[in-house]
């Protein structure tokens, strides 16, 4: 707990100071760990603009766009996107949002996610909110889910786990080395979880 504390201040201090560039959270977790859902209250709550690199995909995707089928197909395998299509979809999203406060959901999976970012957006995150869940909750979440997505079944579930573990954890313990993750239990109702994160939110002074 004294740990927490010590990160909020931390990140409060820098949030407060040098508020020039745009206020940037990362916003991790597995498959089904709930982190749209709570991106859509935090967002609500605290007027940040949610951008979700999954949904820019899947609406480049249904677009006919020369990039569709390609994302498709690595969607429906569990793999993740070539970073220069997800971070270019990422850039024009905030750059037309005309908000100052982000919440980039789902974003960056890998290291080449990361990099690409900070080259293209030229930005670094300020905080990281990693919303840690059991597997078998986040398969129980992802199959429920009923939205029609063409990665809601087991076998595309077993190597999005695969990719999140392999891929996703190095980038998560990248930033906690630099002191910017808040790592959130992400069991319990929606509105339990939102009262783990409501003070996370509201220490940044932004
Ligand atoms: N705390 C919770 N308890 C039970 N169900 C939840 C909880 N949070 C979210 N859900 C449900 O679980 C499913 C997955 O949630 P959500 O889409 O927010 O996860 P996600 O981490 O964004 O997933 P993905 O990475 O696959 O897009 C949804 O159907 C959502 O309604
Ligand atoms: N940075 C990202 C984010 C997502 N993807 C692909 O989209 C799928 C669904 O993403 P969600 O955030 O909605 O879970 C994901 O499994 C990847 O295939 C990506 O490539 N890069």
């Amino acid at each position: 707990m004294a740990f927490f504390k010590t990160v909020i201040a931390k990140l409060a201090t820098e949030a407060s100071s040098n508020r020039c560039n745009p206020f940037i959270a990362f916003v991790l977790g597995g498959p089904g760990s709930g982190k749209g859902t709570q991106c859509v209250k935090i967002a609500e709550t605290f007027r940040f603009a949610h951008l979700s690199a999954g949904d820019l995909l899947r609406e480049e995707m249904s677009s006919n766009s020369e990039n569709g089928t390609m994302i498709h197909d690595i969607i429906k395998d569990g793999k993740i996107v070539p970073s220069e299509i997800t971070v270019n979809l990422l850039r024009k999203a905030i750059h037309s949002s005309g908000n100052h406060k982000f919440l980039i959901d789902g974003f960056p999976r890998n290291e080449e996610n990361r990099i690409s970012f900070e080259r293209i957006v030229g930005v670094e995150p300020d905080i990281v909110l990693f919303f840690d869940c059991p597997e078998e909750e986040m398969v129980k979440r992802v199959l429920n889910r009923n939205q029609g997505r063409v990665d809601d079944n087991i076998d595309t579930m077993k190597k999005r786990l695969e990719v999140f573990k392999k891929l996703n954890l190095p980038v998560i313990d990248y930033y906690s080395a630099k002191g910017k993750v808040c790592k959130i239990n992400a069991v319990g109702t929606v509105n339990e979880v939102f009262e783990k994160v409501q003070p996370v939110l509201a220490a940044l002074r932004i």
